[in-house]
């Protein structure tokens, strides 16, 4: 299917959700970057406030000190597909909040409410100044953040799949143990009580188990044509 001119088409709103290695962030890049969308990833905004709280000798047990502190970071994303960019007070943090440290703190910190309201309306306002549009993704976008996107796409992909590929990256890491911590996450993830991670009623779900990623980008890049044409 030949692209629609990205200046000319409507304004199309994805929300693209998922456990962790199911390969949202790869896709949402590609698609947002192909279709000339924006593109936030709000795991980034939730890890930027995770690595303040550990840098201020926040303590990560204690969800009181944790909402107490919520206000205070102050964290911009950037929003283009090709280089995405993340700071907390003016700092660039895109390397720092990929540590295991950040990983193993980052579900305590997100299930507080407060800094759930806070990176929520953030991500609200990044969203509606999106001029061509947006795909933002994360775990609640569908259901809590952006209730009304155009799209909504839920990926899926086995835990052995997704520890494979996040033990590639993390280079020679443990398969075994990759795939424990990342069931321990989205186990948090998905039982807590504030917008847990979980599939919109609405959402398309695409299990990419024995997908190429350039199989699943494409089906994406299609659905959204779809919608724009539709509008
Ligand atoms: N369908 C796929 N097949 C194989 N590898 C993939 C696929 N999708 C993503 N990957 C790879 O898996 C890793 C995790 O993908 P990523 O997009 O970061 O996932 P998520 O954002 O859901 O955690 C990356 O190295 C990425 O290149
Ligand atoms: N919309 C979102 C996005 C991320 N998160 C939290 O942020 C963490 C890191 O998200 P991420 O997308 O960077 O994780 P990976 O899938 O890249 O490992 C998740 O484990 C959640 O605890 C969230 O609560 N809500």
């Amino acid at each position: 299917m030949e692209s629609t001119d990205a200046r000319t088409a409507p304004a199309v709103i994805v929300a693209i959700d998922g456990p962790s290695g199911t390969g949202k962030s790869s896709t949402s890049k590609a698609v947002a970057a192909q279709l000339g969308l924006s593109y936030l990833d709000t795991g980034a905004q939730y890890r930027a406030i995770t690595w303040w709280m550990v840098n201020n000798g926040i303590d990560i047990a204690d969800p009181s000190s944790i909402a107490d502190a919520a206000g205070k970071p102050d964290i911009v994303s950037g929003t283009d597909p090709a280089a995405p960019a993340i700071t907390v007070d003016g700092t660039d943090v895109a390397g720092p909040i990929r540590t295991q440290e950040v990983t193993s703190k980052v579900s305590a910190v997100s299930a507080v409410p407060e800094v759930r309201a806070r990176i929520t309306e953030l991500q609200r306002s990044i969203a509606s100044a999106a001029v061509q549009g947006i795909v933002v993704e994360g775990r609640d976008i569908g259901t809590t953040v952006l209730p009304d996107a155009d799209l909504k796409i839920f990926l899926t992909a086995s835990p052995e799949a997704r520890a494979a590929r996040r033990s590639g990256e993390l280079k020679g890491a443990d398969v075994a143990a990759t795939r424990e911590a990342l069931i321990k996450r989205d186990t948090a993830d998905s039982t807590r009580k504030t917008s847990p991670l979980a599939k919109a009623a609405d959402a398309v779900e695409v299990d990419t188990s024995d997908l190429t990623l350039q199989q699943v980008i494409e089906c994406v890049v299609t659905l959204v044509e779809e919608k724009r044409a539709a509008k």
